[in-house]
Protein backbone atom coordinates (compact mmCIF):
# COMPACT_ATOMS: atom_id res chain seq x y z
CA UNK A 1 0.00 0.00 0.00
CA UNK A 2 1.40 3.27 -0.37
CA UNK A 3 1.98 5.82 1.69
CA UNK A 4 -0.31 9.39 1.44
CA UNK A 5 1.12 12.55 0.30
CA UNK A 6 -1.49 14.49 1.84
CA UNK A 7 -4.06 13.34 5.04
CA UNK A 8 -6.51 15.46 5.81
CA UNK A 9 -8.73 14.72 8.56
CA UNK A 10 -11.69 16.51 9.94
CA UNK A 11 -10.55 19.79 8.76
CA UNK A 12 -12.54 22.88 9.24
CA UNK A 13 -11.39 26.38 8.87
CA UNK A 14 -12.83 29.40 9.88
CA UNK A 15 -12.53 33.12 8.91
CA UNK A 16 -14.03 34.69 11.91
CA UNK A 17 -16.86 33.05 12.75
CA UNK A 18 -17.39 31.71 8.70
CA UNK A 19 -16.48 28.72 7.50
CA UNK A 20 -14.52 28.68 4.14
CA UNK A 21 -13.71 24.76 4.77
CA UNK A 22 -15.94 22.01 6.98
CA UNK A 23 -15.03 18.68 8.10
CA UNK A 24 -13.11 17.67 5.52
CA UNK A 25 -10.81 14.10 4.78
CA UNK A 26 -8.93 13.77 1.71
CA UNK A 27 -6.22 11.46 0.82
CA UNK A 28 -3.88 11.93 -2.11
CA UNK A 29 -1.79 9.25 -3.14
CA UNK A 30 1.70 9.18 -4.97
CA UNK A 31 1.30 9.62 -8.62
CA UNK A 32 -2.50 10.51 -8.56
CA UNK A 33 -3.71 13.65 -10.42
CA UNK A 34 -6.35 15.32 -8.49
CA UNK A 35 -8.50 17.27 -10.12
CA UNK A 36 -10.55 19.97 -7.10
CA UNK A 37 -13.78 21.61 -8.77
CA UNK A 38 -15.89 24.03 -7.14
CA UNK A 39 -17.78 27.28 -7.90
CA UNK A 40 -15.91 30.41 -6.56
CA UNK A 41 -15.78 30.54 -3.07
CA UNK A 42 -16.14 26.59 -2.74
CA UNK A 43 -13.00 26.65 -0.22
CA UNK A 44 -10.13 24.95 -3.36
CA UNK A 45 -7.56 27.96 -2.41
CA UNK A 46 -8.34 27.34 1.23
CA UNK A 47 -7.57 24.04 0.99
CA UNK A 48 -4.43 23.83 -0.91
CA UNK A 49 -2.87 26.86 1.53
CA UNK A 50 -4.22 24.44 4.54
CA UNK A 51 -2.01 21.56 2.84
CA UNK A 52 1.35 24.52 2.24
CA UNK A 53 0.88 25.35 5.62
CA UNK A 54 0.20 29.07 4.71
CA UNK A 55 -3.12 29.28 7.04
CA UNK A 56 -3.63 27.38 9.96
CA UNK A 57 -6.58 25.09 10.80
CA UNK A 58 -9.30 25.82 13.01
CA UNK A 59 -9.75 22.51 14.07
CA UNK A 60 -8.46 18.52 12.20
CA UNK A 61 -4.81 17.19 11.07
CA UNK A 62 -2.84 17.65 8.12
CA UNK A 63 0.06 15.39 7.67
CA UNK A 64 2.17 16.19 4.27
CA UNK A 65 4.99 14.11 3.11
CA UNK A 66 4.80 12.32 6.40
CA UNK A 67 4.24 15.28 8.89
CA UNK A 68 2.33 17.52 10.55
CA UNK A 69 2.24 20.28 8.63
CA UNK A 70 0.73 22.25 11.37
CA UNK A 71 3.04 21.18 14.34
CA UNK A 72 6.78 20.43 12.01
CA UNK A 73 8.80 23.25 10.48
CA UNK A 74 6.43 24.25 7.42
CA UNK A 75 9.38 25.47 5.20
CA UNK A 76 11.33 22.37 5.48
CA UNK A 77 8.42 20.86 4.01
CA UNK A 78 7.58 22.96 1.47
CA UNK A 79 10.79 22.59 0.00
CA UNK A 80 9.34 19.38 -1.48
CA UNK A 81 6.10 20.95 -2.82
CA UNK A 82 5.67 22.93 -5.79
CA UNK A 83 3.07 25.65 -5.65
CA UNK A 84 1.58 27.53 -8.23
CA UNK A 85 -0.86 30.26 -7.13
CA UNK A 86 -3.51 31.24 -9.02
CA UNK A 87 -2.45 34.81 -9.34
CA UNK A 88 1.13 34.91 -9.84
CA UNK A 89 2.77 38.29 -9.66
CA UNK A 90 6.99 38.13 -9.96
CA UNK A 91 9.32 41.59 -9.64
CA UNK A 92 8.74 43.13 -13.08
CA UNK A 93 12.62 44.15 -13.23
CA UNK A 94 13.97 40.77 -12.56
CA UNK A 95 14.40 38.19 -15.92
CA UNK A 96 13.00 35.08 -16.01
CA UNK A 97 16.42 33.34 -15.51
CA UNK A 98 16.86 35.42 -12.41
CA UNK A 99 13.63 34.14 -10.92
CA UNK A 100 14.23 30.61 -11.32
CA UNK A 101 17.44 31.01 -9.48
CA UNK A 102 15.96 33.23 -6.24
CA UNK A 103 13.63 30.68 -5.83
CA UNK A 104 15.98 27.54 -6.28
CA UNK A 105 18.54 29.59 -3.46
CA UNK A 106 15.34 29.68 -1.42
CA UNK A 107 14.42 25.88 -1.80
CA UNK A 108 18.27 25.41 -1.67
CA UNK A 109 18.31 23.17 -4.70
CA UNK A 110 20.89 23.27 -7.43
CA UNK A 111 20.44 26.33 -9.81
CA UNK A 112 22.09 24.38 -12.52
CA UNK A 113 19.02 22.26 -12.95
CA UNK A 114 16.99 25.38 -13.93
CA UNK A 115 18.17 25.42 -17.78
CA UNK A 116 16.19 22.00 -18.34
CA UNK A 117 13.27 23.26 -16.78
CA UNK A 118 13.27 26.54 -19.24
CA UNK A 119 13.53 23.97 -22.07
CA UNK A 120 10.82 21.86 -20.60
CA UNK A 121 8.24 25.04 -20.49
CA UNK A 122 9.59 26.65 -23.80
CA UNK A 123 11.00 29.62 -22.44
CA UNK A 124 14.48 29.57 -23.22
CA UNK A 125 14.62 32.54 -25.42
CA UNK A 126 12.88 34.60 -23.26
CA UNK A 127 14.82 33.50 -20.33
CA UNK A 128 17.00 36.70 -20.54
CA UNK A 129 13.94 39.19 -20.80
CA UNK A 130 12.47 41.11 -17.79
CA UNK A 131 9.16 39.25 -16.55
CA UNK A 132 7.55 42.35 -16.95
CA UNK A 133 7.84 41.89 -21.01
CA UNK A 134 5.83 38.31 -20.41
CA UNK A 135 2.42 37.74 -22.01
CA UNK A 136 -0.01 36.03 -19.64
CA UNK A 137 0.95 32.84 -21.08
CA UNK A 138 4.91 33.47 -20.29
CA UNK A 139 3.89 34.24 -17.17
CA UNK A 140 2.13 30.92 -16.50
CA UNK A 141 4.94 28.87 -18.12
CA UNK A 142 7.52 30.82 -15.77
CA UNK A 143 5.57 30.06 -12.58
CA UNK A 144 5.45 26.30 -13.27
CA UNK A 145 9.20 25.99 -14.08
CA UNK A 146 9.08 27.72 -10.17
CA UNK A 147 6.67 25.07 -8.85
CA UNK A 148 8.86 22.15 -10.81
CA UNK A 149 12.60 23.52 -9.03
CA UNK A 150 13.62 20.04 -6.93
CA UNK A 151 11.23 17.65 -8.84
CA UNK A 152 8.62 18.11 -6.05
CA UNK A 153 7.33 14.80 -4.63
CA UNK A 154 3.65 17.23 -4.37
CA UNK A 155 2.54 19.96 -7.13
CA UNK A 156 -0.12 22.35 -5.80
CA UNK A 157 -1.37 24.11 -8.51
CA UNK A 158 -4.61 26.96 -8.07
CA UNK A 159 -6.15 27.26 -11.55
CA UNK A 160 -3.10 27.07 -13.19
CA UNK A 161 -4.69 27.05 -16.75
CA UNK A 162 -7.38 29.82 -16.39
CA UNK A 163 -6.04 32.68 -19.57
CA UNK A 164 -4.11 30.18 -21.58
CA UNK A 165 -4.67 28.78 -25.14
CA UNK A 166 -5.85 25.33 -26.10
CA UNK A 167 -1.84 24.72 -27.36
CA UNK A 168 0.04 25.96 -23.80
CA UNK A 169 -3.02 23.95 -22.09
CA UNK A 170 -1.85 20.74 -23.27
CA UNK A 171 1.49 21.62 -22.71
CA UNK A 172 0.68 22.41 -19.26
CA UNK A 173 -1.16 19.32 -18.63
CA UNK A 174 1.60 16.75 -20.56
CA UNK A 175 4.04 18.21 -17.99
CA UNK A 176 1.72 17.65 -15.17
CA UNK A 177 1.65 13.86 -16.46
CA UNK A 178 5.14 13.35 -16.82
CA UNK A 179 5.56 14.47 -13.24
CA UNK A 180 2.94 12.35 -12.02
CA UNK A 181 4.40 9.21 -13.79
CA UNK A 182 7.52 10.29 -11.98
CA UNK A 183 5.44 9.59 -9.09
CA UNK A 184 4.79 13.01 -8.03
CA UNK A 185 0.93 13.98 -6.30
CA UNK A 186 -0.32 16.77 -8.30
CA UNK A 187 -3.65 18.15 -7.19
CA UNK A 188 -5.13 20.77 -9.56
CA UNK A 189 -7.89 23.15 -8.73
CA UNK A 190 -9.93 24.24 -11.93
CA UNK A 191 -13.12 25.70 -13.27
CA UNK A 192 -12.63 24.28 -17.01
CA UNK A 193 -13.78 21.32 -15.81
CA UNK A 194 -14.50 19.66 -19.94
CA UNK A 195 -10.69 19.67 -20.27
CA UNK A 196 -9.96 17.65 -16.74
CA UNK A 197 -11.69 14.86 -17.60
CA UNK A 198 -9.01 12.86 -19.45
CA UNK A 199 -6.11 14.64 -17.44
CA UNK A 200 -7.42 13.41 -13.49
CA UNK A 201 -7.35 10.50 -12.46
CA UNK A 202 -9.55 11.31 -9.53
CA UNK A 203 -12.25 14.11 -9.38
CA UNK A 204 -12.96 15.93 -5.93
CA UNK A 205 -15.53 18.38 -5.78
CA UNK A 206 -16.23 21.13 -3.53
CA UNK A 207 -19.06 23.20 -2.79
CA UNK A 208 -19.51 25.69 0.09
CA UNK A 209 -16.85 24.55 2.03
CA UNK A 210 -18.14 20.61 1.94
CA UNK A 211 -16.73 17.74 0.06
CA UNK A 212 -19.41 16.61 -1.84
CA UNK A 213 -17.93 13.97 -4.52
CA UNK A 214 -14.46 12.48 -4.27
CA UNK A 215 -13.57 9.48 -6.79
CA UNK A 216 -13.02 8.50 -10.70
CA UNK A 217 -14.91 10.13 -13.05
CA UNK A 218 -16.31 6.20 -13.49
CA UNK A 219 -17.51 6.19 -10.23
CA UNK A 220 -18.65 9.84 -9.98
CA UNK A 221 -20.83 8.88 -13.41
CA UNK A 222 -22.37 5.20 -11.48
CA UNK A 223 -23.40 7.43 -8.39
CA UNK A 224 -24.51 10.83 -10.58
CA UNK A 225 -26.59 8.34 -12.74
CA UNK A 226 -26.21 10.90 -14.77
CA UNK A 227 -28.68 10.25 -18.38
CA UNK A 228 -26.75 9.07 -21.30
CA UNK A 229 -28.06 10.96 -24.59
CA UNK A 230 -28.63 8.93 -27.83
CA UNK A 231 -28.68 10.23 -30.92
CA UNK A 232 -30.38 8.87 -34.24
CA UNK A 233 -29.42 11.12 -37.58
CA UNK A 234 -31.58 9.66 -40.22
CA UNK A 235 -30.78 11.29 -43.40
CA UNK A 236 -32.85 13.95 -44.82
CA UNK A 237 -33.87 11.55 -48.09
CA UNK A 238 -35.32 9.35 -45.64
CA UNK A 239 -39.03 9.71 -44.39
CA UNK A 240 -38.94 8.27 -40.67
CA UNK A 241 -42.71 7.07 -40.34
CA UNK A 242 -44.26 8.34 -36.83
CA UNK A 243 -44.72 4.98 -35.54
CA UNK A 244 -40.92 4.79 -35.40
CA UNK A 245 -39.19 5.54 -32.46
CA UNK A 246 -42.13 4.18 -30.35
CA UNK A 247 -44.32 7.31 -31.58
CA UNK A 248 -41.52 9.83 -30.49
CA UNK A 249 -41.96 9.50 -27.00
CA UNK A 250 -38.86 10.87 -25.37
CA UNK A 251 -36.87 12.16 -28.34
CA UNK A 252 -36.67 15.11 -28.89
CA UNK A 253 -35.85 16.09 -32.83
CA UNK A 254 -32.64 18.35 -33.02
CA UNK A 255 -32.38 18.69 -36.55
CA UNK A 256 -33.91 18.10 -39.72
CA UNK A 257 -35.16 14.13 -38.94
CA UNK A 258 -31.81 13.87 -36.07
CA UNK A 259 -33.77 12.38 -32.89
CA UNK A 260 -32.27 12.74 -29.51
CA UNK A 261 -33.00 10.64 -26.38
CA UNK A 262 -31.94 10.99 -22.43
CA UNK A 263 -32.21 7.35 -21.25
CA UNK A 264 -29.94 4.98 -18.00
CA UNK A 265 -26.61 3.86 -19.01
CA UNK A 266 -27.82 -0.06 -18.32
CA UNK A 267 -31.15 0.85 -21.32
CA UNK A 268 -28.13 2.68 -23.82
CA UNK A 269 -27.52 -0.82 -25.93
CA UNK A 270 -31.66 -1.72 -25.67
CA UNK A 271 -32.21 1.50 -27.40
CA UNK A 272 -29.39 0.85 -29.93
CA UNK A 273 -30.15 -1.99 -30.90
CA UNK A 274 -33.66 -1.24 -31.67
CA UNK A 275 -32.84 1.59 -33.50
CA UNK A 276 -31.11 -0.59 -35.90
CA UNK A 277 -34.03 -3.15 -36.14
CA UNK A 278 -36.42 0.13 -37.54
CA UNK A 279 -37.50 -0.01 -40.97
CA UNK A 280 -36.02 3.50 -41.54
CA UNK A 281 -32.31 2.86 -40.20
CA UNK A 282 -30.31 5.74 -38.96
CA UNK A 283 -27.49 6.42 -40.72
CA UNK A 284 -25.51 7.58 -37.72
CA UNK A 285 -25.59 7.43 -34.22
CA UNK A 286 -24.13 9.29 -31.71
CA UNK A 287 -23.92 7.70 -27.83
CA UNK A 288 -22.60 11.21 -25.42
CA UNK A 289 -22.12 9.82 -22.16
CA UNK A 290 -22.87 12.47 -18.93
CA UNK A 291 -19.65 15.32 -19.39
CA UNK A 292 -17.99 15.93 -16.41
CA UNK A 293 -19.86 19.02 -16.33
CA UNK A 294 -23.17 17.04 -16.06
CA UNK A 295 -22.40 15.21 -13.23
CA UNK A 296 -20.75 18.62 -11.36
CA UNK A 297 -24.31 20.43 -11.97
CA UNK A 298 -25.82 17.00 -10.52
CA UNK A 299 -23.63 17.08 -6.78
CA UNK A 300 -24.15 20.72 -6.99
CA UNK A 301 -27.59 20.44 -7.22
CA UNK A 302 -28.14 17.48 -4.98
CA UNK A 303 -26.14 19.57 -2.14
CA UNK A 304 -28.77 22.62 -2.47
CA UNK A 305 -31.73 20.30 -2.44
CA UNK A 306 -30.72 19.36 0.98
N1 LIG B 1 -8.32 35.71 4.02
C1 LIG B 1 -9.64 35.52 4.08
N2 LIG B 1 -10.41 36.19 4.97
C2 LIG B 1 -11.74 35.98 5.06
N3 LIG B 1 -12.43 35.14 4.27
C3 LIG B 1 -11.71 34.44 3.35
C4 LIG B 1 -10.31 34.60 3.21
N4 LIG B 1 -9.89 33.78 2.21
C5 LIG B 1 -10.99 33.14 1.76
N5 LIG B 1 -12.09 33.53 2.43
C6 LIG B 1 -13.47 33.04 2.23
O1 LIG B 1 -13.44 31.63 2.30
C7 LIG B 1 -14.31 31.06 1.32
C8 LIG B 1 -13.54 30.09 0.44
O2 LIG B 1 -12.62 30.84 -0.37
P1 LIG B 1 -11.55 30.17 -1.34
O3 LIG B 1 -10.65 31.26 -1.83
O4 LIG B 1 -10.94 29.03 -0.66
O5 LIG B 1 -12.49 29.64 -2.52
P2 LIG B 1 -12.10 29.10 -3.97
O6 LIG B 1 -12.88 27.85 -4.16
O7 LIG B 1 -10.63 29.00 -4.12
O8 LIG B 1 -12.70 30.23 -4.89
P3 LIG B 1 -12.20 30.81 -6.35
O9 LIG B 1 -12.58 29.76 -7.35
O10 LIG B 1 -12.99 32.04 -6.48
O11 LIG B 1 -10.73 31.04 -6.27
C9 LIG B 1 -14.94 32.22 0.59
O12 LIG B 1 -16.19 32.48 1.18
C10 LIG B 1 -13.99 33.36 0.84
O13 LIG B 1 -14.67 34.60 0.85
Amino acid sequence: MSTATVSLRGITKRYGNRPAVTDVDLVLLPGERIALVGHNGAGKSTLIKLMLGLIRTSTGQIDVLGADITRHKASAIRADIGYLPENVVFPPAMTGRELLSFYARLKRRDVAQNQSLLERVGLVDAADQRTSTYSKGMRQRLGLAQALIGRPRLLLLDEPTTGLDPALRRTFYDIIDACAQDGATVLLSSHALAELESRSDRIVVMNRGLKVADGTLADLRALARCPTRIRADFGTDSTLPAESLGNRAGWRAVGVNIYEIACAEPDKMALVRRLMTLPAQPRDIEIVPPTLDDIYAHFLDRKAAE
